[in-house]
């Protein structure tokens, strides 16, 4: 499998199943995408996530069968399904009916292990993710042990800290050397060794000028070689 990041900015999720799982989804999505959830009962997180942000959350209180499924993917015209409820039955329908309406799917109740075959490529897994805006880690453990995703995604949240700050400071540095006209062999080692200083990191924990500061000294070494 291969990561890719999608942009769910103006799109719609379709969520069927509003318990604990498709409470968590839900919310995930609701950071950027319009979500919808059909289920029979919600989730006590899924009512305060509709209350608090009703402009993206709408929940819809009805209890499709597999075959009614189809319709409500045709009326919402999702760009994701993602099959959240107990009946694997219905999660299957909606698998189906997603893949046959060209919307991309996600079958939380199916590891990877027990499909024979292969997903295929509409069918996704949901990663665990670090942000630190705009940077993004996506970990996967091939749907082989969620838990351990969650686990490690602990982890590297502690290893990126300060890791946006970084991404800006060294974005704006490139298009100012650029600008420079700076000899693009030096312009990408002053690039480098920025995002690989220590000095810089460190100075960006003080706050951005201390890390510019310390980020101007780095490249004023390589330029003047
Ligand atoms: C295949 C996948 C499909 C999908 O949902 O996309 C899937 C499937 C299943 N999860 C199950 C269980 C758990 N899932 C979590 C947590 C997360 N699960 C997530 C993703 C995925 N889960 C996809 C694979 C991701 C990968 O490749 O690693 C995360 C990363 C993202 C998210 O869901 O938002 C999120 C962590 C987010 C975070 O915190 O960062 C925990 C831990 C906990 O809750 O504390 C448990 C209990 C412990 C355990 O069992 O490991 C079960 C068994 C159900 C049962 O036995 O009844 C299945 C079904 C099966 O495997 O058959
Ligand atoms: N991906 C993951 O991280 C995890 C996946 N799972 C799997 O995901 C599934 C859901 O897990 P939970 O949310 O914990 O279960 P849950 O029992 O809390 O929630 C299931 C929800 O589906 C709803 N539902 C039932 N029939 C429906 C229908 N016809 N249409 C729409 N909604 C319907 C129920 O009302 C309930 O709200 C389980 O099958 C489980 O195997 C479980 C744990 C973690």
């Amino acid at each position: 499998m291969i990561p890719l990041y999608h942009d769910f900015a103006d799109e719609t999720v379709l969520v069927f199943g509003g318990g604990a799982v498709g409470s968590r989804k839900a919310s995930r999505f609701a950071d950027e995408a319009r979500v919808v959830v059909v289920s029979p009962a919600f989730d006590g997180r899924l009512v305060e996530l509709a209350e608090a942000d009703a402009e993206s959350v709408e929940l819809v209180r009805a209890a499709p069968t597999a075959d009614a499924v189809r319709g409500w993917v045709d009326r919402v015209g999702p760009a994701l399904v993602v099959a959240a409820t107990d009946d694997a039955a219905v999660n299957a329908a909606a698998e189906a009916a997603a893949l046959e309406a060209g919307a991309l799917v996600n079958r939380t109740d199916v590891s990877a292990a027990d499909r024979s075959g292969g997903r295929g490529a509409r069918s996704v897994v949901v990663p665990a993710t670090v942000e630190d805006d705009p940077v993004r880690v996506a970990l996967s453990t091939g749907g082989a042990s969620p838990a351990l995703a969650k686990a490690l995604r602990e982890r590297i949240e502690a290893e990126i800290d300060g890791a946006g700050a970084m991404a800006e400071l060294s974005g704006t540095l490139r298009a100012e050397l650029k600008d420079r006209d700076v000899d693009p062999a030096k312009r990408r080692e002053a690039i480098r060794r920025v995002v690989r200083s220590e000095g810089v990191w460190k100075g960006l924990q003080k706050g951005d000028s201390y890390g510019q500061e310390e980020a101007y000294s780095v490249i004023e070494e390589v330029l003047t070689r």
